[in-house]
């Protein structure tokens, strides 16, 4: 996935001026930014979600902008993106919270085809045996880890998680860093992370870009930015 060059303004309000970024295949980028920076924007105009004013946003190959509704659908299917408020369906069980991806994209699985998808998302997020539960029977970890089970369900080749620890406690949160490790290992994905929490920085980042007014200000490991002597770059790690 490439950001190349893109801006974006709400009338004087110049969000995105000139940013540029790339996610290689398999790695995890997160981007860190104070709030409001525009890191929401940043992703809403990667899904197509909000038009940008320049510049050039490519996913999967494909050029966001010039995709019609079906072929950006299309797309959509092929990109997981975890909100930050989980966005389970409370009146659905768990399993149908997860099948719904299917449903949405018309993706027709036997049965049989559909138990097998649903016990190994759940697996994968370490929470076998609870199809059957409701979202309100579910602590917030583990309401995270379904609904990134319900975005595994669709093998995304992308995803984009947008503030995956806030709200969970210290210890539940680093559950979330390393599972969001163990999926981009097991299948390879390549991850964008919005994230205000330092430690899942470190933990979940082969990169961090640091978007500061509009721009991508400076690009690192963790570790490399952590020394760099730039006071804006500092304040984040301070
Ligand atoms: N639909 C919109 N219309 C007008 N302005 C908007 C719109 N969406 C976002 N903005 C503005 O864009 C700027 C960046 O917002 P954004 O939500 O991307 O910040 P953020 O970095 O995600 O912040 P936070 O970490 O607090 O979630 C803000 O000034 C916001 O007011």
């Amino acid at each position: 996935m490439t950001v190349d060059h893109v801006s974006k303004s709400f009338g004087d309000n110049h969000v995105l001026r000139d940013f540029s970024l790339t996610l290689g295949r398999g790695e995890n980028v997160v981007v860190l930014g104070k709030s409001g920076s525009g890191k929401s924007v940043l992703i809403k105009c990667i899904i197509g979600l909000l038009p940008y004013d320049e510049g050039t946003i490519t996913v999967l190959g494909q050029d966001v902008a010039s995709l019609d509704h079906a072929a950006m659908d299309q797309l959509r299917a092929r990109v997981g993106f975890l909100f930050q408020s989980n966005a389970l369906y409370d009146s659905m069980t768990v399993r149908e919270n997860l099948l719904f991806p299917l449903r949405r994209h018309w993706l027709e699985h036997s049965a049989g085809e559909e138990d097998d998808m649903v016990r190994q998302a759940l697996e994968d997020v370490g929470l076998a045996n609870t199809a059957n539960m409701m979202p309100v029977e579910l602590s917030g970890g583990m309401r995270k880890r379904i609904a990134l089970a319900r975005t595994l369900i669709l093998r995304p080749e992308i995803i984009l998680y947008d503030e995956p620890t806030t709200g969970l406690d210290p210890i539940t949160a680093r559950e979330i860093d390393q599972l969001i490790r163990e999926v981009q290992h097991k299948y390879n994905t390549s991850s964008l992370i919005i994230s205000h929490d330092m430690n899942c920085v470190r933990l979940t980042a082969d990169r961090v870009a640091l978007l500061v007014d509009g721009r991508c200000y400076a690009e690192g490991t963790y570790a490399e930015l952590e020394q760099r002597d730039d006071p804006k770059i500092h304040e984040f790690f301070a």
